[in-house]
C-alpha cells in the first residue's frame, strides 16, 4: 500500500534554513502529539507541522520511500544558509520492521529546528519560495503557542497482544529449536500496554526520556516515542556509523557495576550474541565500502541495562542513500537474529503479534541522502491514553527463559519511568 504524498507536493514549495540562537530543542515541541524528534544530549533534531507525509507497507518500503523521498526534494525550492547535514528538506522515518504487515512512514515537517555542534538554525518548508522571514525574525514560523507539558497522574500496566507467560514458553520454544540446529540466534519480543488517566503528552516522555537516558537517541514520530542507545546507521557524506549492541547484563542488589561489566565481557552468551549482530552489520555494509573498521566490544552503561557495544566505521565507495543502505541492514542480528530469514520466519511464528515500527530503522534523512537511522528499541507506540511498550531479548542455544523475561523487563524501565515521571 502506497500513499500518494499531499497534493501540494506536486506545486513547487519553498525551503528556508537560517540560523538562530540555540533556544533548545525538545522544549521547542508546541503540541502533546504529532511531535518529531532525534535528539541526543541537546543536539539534533524536532518538527511540527506536516508539509507532507508518505505511507507505505511490504517489502519495497525501503525503496519506495527513497523513490518518494527523492521526487519530493527534487521539486522544491531550496535557500539553505546553514549547509549542514540536517539542514533543507528533511523528513522524519520510522520504517516497520516486519515486510508484513507493517507500515511504514516518512513527515515532512513544516518547521524543523536543529542543533549540530553547537550551531542552531531553523528550517521552514512548505511555504512560497522566497515568502519566508528573513534573518532579522525572532518568532519561530508555524507556532502560535507551545502549549503546557501534562503529566498523567496515574498509570496502570495491562497484558499487551503477548504477555510475559506468553513469552516465557516461546522463548523455551526457540531456545529448543536453537539447540536443535535449525537456527543459531533469534530476538523475541512481547509488549506491555500501560493506560493512563489522561492522554499521553509526547513532550512529557520524551523529556523524562532525555533527563535519564543520556547518550541515547531519544526519538519520536508518528506516536513511536522511545530512547534508543543503538544506530543502525548514520551517513554524513561519504562516512557512515553504526553502534551495534547485543549481549545484555542488569543492575542486581549488591553487585558492584564494574563486577557486572566485567562478567558481561567474559560472558560466552553474550559475546556470541554480539559476535552474530555486528558480523551481521558488517556483511551487510562491506559490500558498500572501501574501508570498513569495527571498534569493540567495550561496555555501555545505561542506567537501566549494560551492554556489550561495538562501534563500526566505514567509507562508502560510491552515493547510495542512507535508506538503500538501511534496506541492506536491516534487520541486523540486535533485533532479527542469524541466519536472517529463518530468524524473521521464527519471530512471525512464535511472537504472533505485529511488532509495528518496533525494532525497524526510525531517525531522519535529509535532501542530501544524508541522515540518521537508529534501531527502534524502548519505545511506545503511544495513543491517546495508552502507550504499548515493547522489549526483546537476544536468544542463542544456552539462553534461560527466566533471564531473559527479567532481561525485557529491564528494557521497559525507560518509558515505564517516563511516563510515570519523577
Ligand atoms: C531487542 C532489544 O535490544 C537489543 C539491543 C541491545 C541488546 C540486546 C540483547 O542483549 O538482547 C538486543 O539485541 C530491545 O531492547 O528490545
Amino acid at each position: 500500500m502506497t500513499t500518494a504524498p499531499a497534493s501540494r507536493a506536486r506545486h513547487r514549495l519553498g525551503v528556508h534554513s537560517r540560523r538562530v540562537a540555540d533556544a533548545g530543542l525538545l522544549g521547542r515541541l508546541p503540541a502533546p502529539t504529532g511531535a518529531l524528534a532525534w535528539v541526543r544530549d541537546g543536539a539534533g533534531l524536532v518538527g511540527w507541522g506536516e508539509a507532507a507525509r508518505f505511507e507505505v507497507s511490504g517489502p519495497d518500503r525501503f525503496a519506495a520511500a527513497d523513490r518518494w523521498w527523492r521526487e519530493f526534494t527534487a521539486a522544491l525550492e531550496v535557500r539553505d544558509e546553514v549547509g549542514v547535514p540536517g539542514s533543507g528538506p528533511v523528513a522524519f522515518v520510522s520504517l516497520a520492521f516486519a515486510d508484513r504487515p507493517g507500515h511504514s512512514v516518512l513527515v515532512v515537517p513544516e518547521v524543523v529546528a536543529g542543533v549540530r555542534d553547537g550551531e542552531a538554525w531553523v528550517t521552514t518548508i512548505g511555504g512560497r519560495p522566497g515568502a519566508h522571514g528573513g534573518p532579522r525574525d525572532t518568532a519561530l514560523p508555524g507556532v502560535t503557542e507551545v502549549r503546557p507539558v501534562r503529566r498523567p497522574s496515574s498509570v496502570r500496566y495491562t497484558d499487551g497482544r503477548f504477555p510475559v507467560p506468553a513469552y516465557r514458553e516461546a522463548v523455551r520454544a526457540a531456545v529448543a529449536r536453537m539447540r536443535a540446529g535449525e537456527l543459531a540466534k533469534v530476538v523475541l519480543a512481547h509488549d506491555v500496554l500501560a493506560v493512563a488517566d489522561s492522554p499521553i503528552d509526547e513532550r512529557f516522555v520524551l523529556e523524562g526520556l532525555a533527563r535519564r537516558y543520556q547518550g541515547c537517541w531519544v526519538y519520536a514520530v508518528d506516536g513511536l516515542v522511545g530512547a534508543t542507545p543503538e544506530l543502525l546507521l548514520r551517513r554524513s557524506g561519504a562516512v557512515v556509523d553504526s553502534r551495534v549492541l547485543a549481549g545484555t547484563t542488569w543492575p542486581r542488589a549488591g553487585v558492584p557495576d564494574d563486577d557486572l561489566a566485567a562478567a558481561l565481557l567474559a560472558s560466552g552468551k553474550d559475546l556470541a550474541e554480539h559476535e552474530y549482530a555486528v558480523r551481521s552489520l558488517t556483511d551487510a555494509l562491506r559490500p558498500f565500502c572501501a574501508a570498513m573498521s569495527v571498534d569493540g566490544p567495550s561496555v555501555l552503561r545505561l542506567p537501566n541495562v549494560s551492554h556489550l557495544s561495538s562501534d563500526v566505521v566505514g567509507t562508502l565507495s560510491g552515493t547510495p542513500s542512507l535508506l538503500r543502505l538501511g534496506e541492506a541492514l536491516h534487520p541486523t542480528a540486535a533485533v532479527g537474529g542469524t541466519p536472517r530469514a529463518a530468524a524473521v520466519a521464527v519471530i512471525e511464528e512464535l511472537e504472533g503479534m505485529d511488532r509495528g515500527r518496533y525494532a525497524g530503522p526510525v531517525g531522519w534523512v535529509d535532501g542530501n541522502g544524508d541522515g540518521e537511522l537508529g534501531v527502534a528499541l524502548r519505545c511506545a507506540r503511544v495513543e491517546g491514553r495508552t502507550a504499548r511498550l515493547f522489549a526483546g531479548c537476544g536468544l542463542v542455544a544456552d539462553s534461560d527463559p527466566d533471564a531473559e523475561v527479567r532481561e525485557a523487563h529491564a528494557k521497559t524501565q525507560p518509558l515505564r519511568e517516563a511516563l510515570e515521571g519523577p
